[in-house]
């Protein structure tokens, strides 16, 4: 029997900004389950990677296989959709929508993903951040840890097979960064999902294992 597919397949992948190198990556795999960390200096390409596997940035060359979806060859709306469904994304500016209720931003996910709503999941999500009786406060009125925590519910609320999280922790206490890795990993063990971290974080790399360690290889070779 063959191995089942990885859910995430790089293959070729190749980036250039302004003509210079950015990424350049054989062969990259994950397994489905596979939590890690994606480590490497400032300006390695670590945001620009995930950024690529999340269908939000087209490389210059490669294919980016996701739970079996060559995200590059999907229309923009099909690839909204998709990503969605099966990527949860917590990136360093949390992009919470001000304007709209704690369950209203979790409410928001399950529309853009063509999910039909589901109040009892916003309902359990807010409850295990927390915030469940908070649910018509705004983000604003929320502390940063606090706001941490629901772009993590705001991730997890479809069940994506695959979360990205750039530099999740790094505005975070000790108190705080011990229970937002909890949260994801208890999420994702809940979902079977992989959660995949880039990060700086020396507290993380005592809990996780480095999946890629990217280099600068082409900082300052200009084509
Ligand atoms: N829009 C852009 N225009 C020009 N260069 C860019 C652009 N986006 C990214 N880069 C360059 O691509 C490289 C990789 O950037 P990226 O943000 O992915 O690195 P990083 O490893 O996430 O860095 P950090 O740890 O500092 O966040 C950097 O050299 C960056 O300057």
């Amino acid at each position: 029997m063959s191995p089942p597919a990885p859910l995430i397949h790089l293959r070729g992948l190749h980036h250039r900004v302004a003509g210079r190198t950015v990424l350049d990556l054989p062969d990259w795999r994950v397994a489905a389950g596979e939590h890690g960390l994606l480590l490497g200096p400032s300006g390695s390409g670590k945001t620009t990677l995930l950024q690529i596997i999340a269908g939000l940035l087209s490389p210059t060359a490669g294919q980016v296989m996701v739970a079996g979806q060559e995200m590059t060859s999907l229309d923009e709306g099909v690839r909204d959709v998709v990503r969605g469904a099966c990527i949860g994304l917590v990136f360093q500016q949390l992009h919470l929508v001000n304007a709209l209720t704690l369950a209203d931003n979790l409410r928001l996910a399950q529309r853009l993903a063509d999910y039909p709503p589901d109040d009892g999941r916003v309902a359990q999500l807010l409850n295990r951040i927390g915030l469940g009786d908070r649910a018509h406060a705004y983000p604003r009125q929320l502390s940063q840890g606090e706001r941490q925590r629901l772009a993590i519910a705001r991730a997890v609320v479809n069940r994506p097979a695959l979360v990205l999280a750039d530099e999740p922790t790094s505005a975070l206490d000790d108190g705080n960064c011990t229970r937002l890795l909890d949260l994801m990993l208890e999420q994702a063990a809940e979902n079977d999902a992989t959660l995949l971290i880039a990060t700086h974080d020396a507290r993380l790399k005592t809990r996780l294992p480095a999946r890629l360690v990217l280099t600068a290889p082409a900082l300052g070779a200009v084509a």
